[in-house]
């Protein structure tokens, strides 16, 4: 279990993260939310140690963060980050197969069972097709599936994508959250930044609602989101009506 103990994050002398303590279940889909600049990458990149905390600690099964060695926690989790840039030249397979370099010894050197999880993750994400084509000649949506095809190959038990569904059209966006679905059920940890409330409300099971590097509210969405709760954070005034589909809460502004 992935969890955070007064944690305290900063750029410069400005703290983004303050006093921050969570429990991130495990084997579930958990969303941060929150509005623009309030610190959820930044805690997403503080969770698998790119920023490293000001005071605080971050602790994978109660064990501080900062006594795995880095292979080890590249084998525990991985985040896909919001800006992506891939070498110039590199296939889709090629980058999928960066995915499997935490586990082998001299980069290049594949096994079978590596072979099988990259081509694996190619299908589920559906770029199976493009493998051989290179990523800077694909859409800015299947670029994001090949990305997302990596994150699937380096099979770590928490996975932690930041804005998945932005260059995704919305029938990609809905694959891509059922198969944040589908390696739940397989057993991962899923954390996920999101700014569709509603799509955040439908596939979540633990939501954490950030505000100026505060946590707010967290909790089911059925326990927290509310009218209220949109009015506080985003300043918005919305109705909370029951998503005719999936009977979650679903936010429409008035
Ligand atoms: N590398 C950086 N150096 C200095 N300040 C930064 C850096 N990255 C982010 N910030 C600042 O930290 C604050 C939180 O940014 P962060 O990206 O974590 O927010 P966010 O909630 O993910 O925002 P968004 O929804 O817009 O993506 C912002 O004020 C931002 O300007």
């Amino acid at each position: 279990m992935i969890s955070t103990h007064k944690l305290y994050v900063a750029y410069g002398s400005k703290n983004i993260v303050k006093d921050l303590s969570i429990s991130i279940p495990s084997g579930k889909i958990t969303v941060l939310i929150g509005p623009n600049g309030s610190g959820k990458s930044t805690l997403l990149k503080a969770l698998c140690r790119i920023n490293k905390a000001k005071s605080g600690e971050v602790l994978i099964d109660q064990t501080p963060l900062n006594n795995y060695p880095s292979r080890q926690l590249a084998q525990r989790l991985c985040l896909l980050p919001q800006l992506l840039h891939s070498p110039e030249g590199i296939t889709v397979r090629r980058l999928v197969e960066y995915g499997r370099s935490p586990y082998i010894s001299h980069w290049g050197v594949l096994n079978k069972r590596d072979r099988v999880l990259v081509d694996e993750a190619m299908q589920e994400t559906g770029v199976f097709e493009l493998a051989e084509h290179k990523v800077e000649s694909l859409s800015g949506g299947q670029r994001q599936r090949a990305w997302v095809a990596m994150v699937i190959a380096q099979d770590t038990e928490v996975i932690m994508l930041d804005e998945p569904t932005t260059y995704l059209d919305l029938s990609h966006q809905v694959e891509l959250m059922k198969l944040m679905q589908t390696m739940k059920e397989k057993g991962k940890t899923i954390i996920l930044v999101l700014h569709d409330l509603n799509q955040a409300c439908r596939y979540s099971d633990y939501l954490v609602v950030l505000n100026q590097g505060e946590v707010v509210a967290e909790g089911s969405p059925q326990e927290i989101f509310s009218q209220s709760l949109l009015k506080q954070v985003f300043n918005l005034d919305a109705l909370v009506v029951s998503d005719p589909v999936s009977s979650t809460p679903m936010c429409v502004p008035l």
